[in-house]
C-alpha cells in the first residue's frame, strides 16, 4: 500500500489466513512477522511487505503499563489481539506465555486466541510468573507438564490449521541438550513448530535445525542474550518463522521520548513536525477514504419510484 491508497476491510477471514500460513511454511523459505501492538501498527506491517503479524505479550504489557511477567489474562490477550489479528490479511501469531494455568485453561487459551482469529499461538514451559525468555532467573515446569500443556492444546483447537508453536526456555535454564530433548518430546505431544528461546549463537540455531524436522521460529529481539541475525543468516540456517516482538514499540516509545521532551523543552513541536506521520498518511492507514465513499454511497442511495 502507499500513500494515497485507502486501506479497504481484509478480505480473508481467519481460517483462510490459518491455509496462507500453512501454505506458506510448506514452501521452503523465512517468513518475517514483527510485532504490532495495535492495529494501526499491523497496518503499517501489512504496508510494509511483511509476511505476517506477531502480537508480543511483552509489548501487550508494556504498552497497558505492566512488567512481562504473565499479569495480563487469557481473556485481555485474546481482547487486545483480535483487532490486531482483523485489521489485515496477513496471519497473526500471538503470544500466549504459559497458557494462563492449567492444562484445562489451555484448552481454552487456544479455543479462544482461534475464535479470535489469530492464525497461532506459542505456549512456553515457564513457570507463572514467567519473564522475558532473555533474562537469567527463569525456572522451568518439568517435560512432562509442558508435555499436559500442549496436549490441552492440541485437544483445545479445532481449526487444525491453527498453528501451535512450543516454546522452549530450557537453553539458559538446563543447557542446550536439554532444551533439544524438550522440543523434541513437545513437537511428539503435538506441537507444530518450535520456538527455541534465548539461544547463545549462530551454532545453537544450527544444532536445533539439525534435531528437529519441524518448522522453527527464531526471537530476535533486541537487548537480548542473542545474536541479531539477519533474514538471509536465518534462511541459511534453514528457520521458518522470524519475530521482531518489541521492535515496533521500542522504535514508537523512542520517538515519542525524544519527541516528548523536544516539546517540553522547546514549548512548541515544530522542531519534531517532520518525523511524525502525516494526517494524509494516517487517513490512508485507517481506510478514511474507504469509509467517506460507503457513508456518500449510502447517503446518496434512492429506491426506484416503483419500489
Ligand atoms: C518474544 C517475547 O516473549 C515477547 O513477549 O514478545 C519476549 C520478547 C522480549 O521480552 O524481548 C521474550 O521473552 O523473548
Ligand atoms: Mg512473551
Amino acid at each position: 500500500m502507499t500513500a494515497g491508497e485507502s486501506f479497504p476491510r481484509p478480505l480473508l477471514d481467519a481460517a483462510g489466513k490459518r491455509r496462507l500460513l500453512r501454505g506458506r511454511l510448506a514452501e521452503s523459505g523465512l517468513l518475517r512477522l514483527p510485532g504490532a501492538f495495535n492495529p494501526l501498527v499491523a497496518r503499517l506491517v501489512a504496508a510494509t511487505g511483511f509476511d505476517g503479524v506477531y502480537v508480543s505479550g511483552g509489548a501487550l504489557s508494556a504498552a497497558a503499563g505492566l512488567p512481562d511477567i504473565g499479569l495480563t489474562t487469557a481473556t485481555e490477550v485474546a481482547g487486545w489481539a483480535a483487532p490486531i489479528a482483523a485489521a489485515t490479511d496477513l496471519p497473526t501469531l500471538a503470544d500466549a506465555d504459559t497458557g494462563f494455568g492449567e492444562p484445562v485453561n489451555v484448552a481454552r487459551t487456544v479455543a479462544s486466541l482461534e475464535d479470535a482469529g489469530l492464525a497461532g499461538c506459542h505456549l512456553e514451559d515457564q513457570v507463572l510468573p514467567k519473564r522475558c525468555g532473555h533474562l537469567d532467573g527463569k525456572t522451568l515446569v518439568g517435560r512432562d507438564e509442558m508435555v499436559h500443556r500442549l496436549r490441552a492444546a492440541v485437544a483445545g483447537r479445532r481449526d487444525r490449521d491453527f498453528l501451535l508453536i512450543a516454546r522452549t526456555d530450557a537453553r539458559g535454564v538446563e543447557g542446550l541438550p536439554a532444551a533439544i530433548d524438550r522440543a523434541r518430546a513437545y513437537v511428539d505431544a503435538g506441537a507444530d513448530a518450535v520456538f527455541p528461546e534465548a539461544l547463545a549463537d549462530e551454532a545453537e540455531f544450527a544444532a536445533f535445525r539439525a534435531a528437529l524436522d519441524v518448522p522453527l521460529l527464531a526471537n530476535m529481539t533486541e537487548f537480548g542474550k542473542g545474536p541479531l541475525l539477519t533474514a538471509d543468516t536465518l534462511r541459511g540456517l534453514g528457520y521458518n518463522l522470524v519475530i521482531y516482538p518489541v521492535s515496533t514499540l521500542r522504535l514508537a516509545m523512542g520517538a515519542v521520548e525524544s519527541g516528548l521532551r523536544r516539546i517540553a523543552a522547546d514549548g512548541t513541536q515544530a522542531a519534531v513536525v517532520a518525523p511524525m506521520m502525516t494526517r494524509s498518511r494516517l487517513y490512508d492507514l485507517v481506510g478514511y477514504a474507504h469509509y467517506a465513499q460507503v457513508d456518500a454511497d449510502i447517503a446518496s442511495f434512492t429506491l426506484p419510484p416503483d419500489a
